[in-house]
């Protein structure tokens, strides 16, 4: 298959990550989207079968520059890399997504001398995070007056950045931390949080023709559906009407719990969002309260 440049003609192009941690959420946000492709094996470029949308597959960490720059016009990335390739004044963050969650985080051999980022301060630093890295111990020098060679020393490795002090590179290194499994394996600890991040949504601030700008809004909203979908579900209960006030304060819902008559005298029963992690804590009280026929529903999508 060869695909001829006036193939992306028109189209809108959203850019996804290729691989890592953030490519499998992301299959499943087109899909719940109904972004529907067909990927060729060999092509991180393919065009989109029910709308006007071609997908490029990217690294994730090169997405905010070719958003940034407007070679792409659409994109979903971490927040870290888009602070990181310095693109943050290029590009709109649209949509707080609620995966990739992570902190990047200054971490130190546990067992070792060093303590604190004071201790660690014009020592030698190893991250994939370069420019975050440099601006945070930039700040920590300024404040403790390290000029010259007894600056912090940064370096960049790809990848595999915990392996860096038991190696002798480093006295300590910046890297992202989720679970902080990798950290504990390698016996380092954090002593300090350069950012939280999770993946969003980027726009180019580069103008977009009106209709791209239409198909931006109806992407955005459909993307915010899946994600409210996998946040939210649907609560129903009955509940005697005298107990109803503070069953509802229990279930307030997203703007008010929905109230319908039921056959049974002095009872209703009761619908309500709810957010999904905090089911099991609702179910509790609702019966405490004296709630009967409590139902949790998932929803496959919404708009809200
Ligand atoms: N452990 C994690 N938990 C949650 N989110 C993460 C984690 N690690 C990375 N991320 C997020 O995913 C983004 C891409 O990270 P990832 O390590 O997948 O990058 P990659 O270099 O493209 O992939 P690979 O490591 O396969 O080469 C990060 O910038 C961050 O926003
Ligand atoms: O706190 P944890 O849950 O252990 O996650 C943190 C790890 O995840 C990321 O790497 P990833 O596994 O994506 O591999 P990479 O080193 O190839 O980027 C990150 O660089 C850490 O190494």
């Amino acid at each position: 298959m060869h695909l001829l440049p006036n193939t992306l003609d028109g189209r809108l192009l959203f850019a996804i990550p290729k691989k890592g941690r953030l490519h499998e959420k992301c299959l499943q946000i087109l899909a719940g989207a109904d972004i529907q492709f067909r990927r060729h094996a060999r092509l991180d470029v393919c065009v989109s079968l029910n709308l006007p949308i071609a997908l490029i597959f990217l690294p994730a960490s090169d997405i905010p520059s070719f958003v940034g720059k407007g070679n792409v016009d659409l994109g979903i990335t971490g927040h870290d890399v888009i602070l990181e390739a310095k693109m943050n004044e290029h590009v709109t963050e649209e949509l707080k997504l609620g995966f990739g969650k992570c902190a990047l985080q200054v971490q130190v051999p546990e067992a070792g001398p060093v303590q604190n980022v004071e201790d660690l301060a014009g020592k030698r630093i190893v991250t994939s995070f370069e420019v975050l890295a440099e601006e945070y111990f930039a700040k920590l020098d300024a404040n403790l007056n390290l000029t010259g060679d007894q600056r912090t020393k940064i370096d960049y490795v790809g990848g595999s950045v915990e392996a860096a002090c038991s190696l002798g590179l480093a006295d300590g290194i910046v890297d992202l931390v989720e679970s902080g499994d990798t950290m504990r394996a390698y016996g380092l600890h954090p002593i300090a949080t350069v950012l939280t991040t999770e993946a969003v949504l980027i726009k180019t601030r580069k103008p977009l023709s009106e209709e791209h700008e239409e198909l931006v809004k109806v992407i955005k909203s459909r993307i915010a559906g899946v994600i409210a979908a996998n946040k939210y579900a649907v609560c129903t209960y009955n509940i005697p009407r005298d107990k109803l006030a503070v069953a509802a304060s229990v279930t307030p819902g997203r703007r008010a719990p929905t109230v319908s008559g039921l056959e049974t005298e002095g009872w209703v029963a009761v619908s309500s969002m709810v957010e999904k992690n905090k089911v099991a804590a609702i179910m509790d009280e609702l019966e405490k309260i004296g709630a009967e026929d409590i139902l949790i529903f998932n929803l496959d999508n919404c708009r809200v």
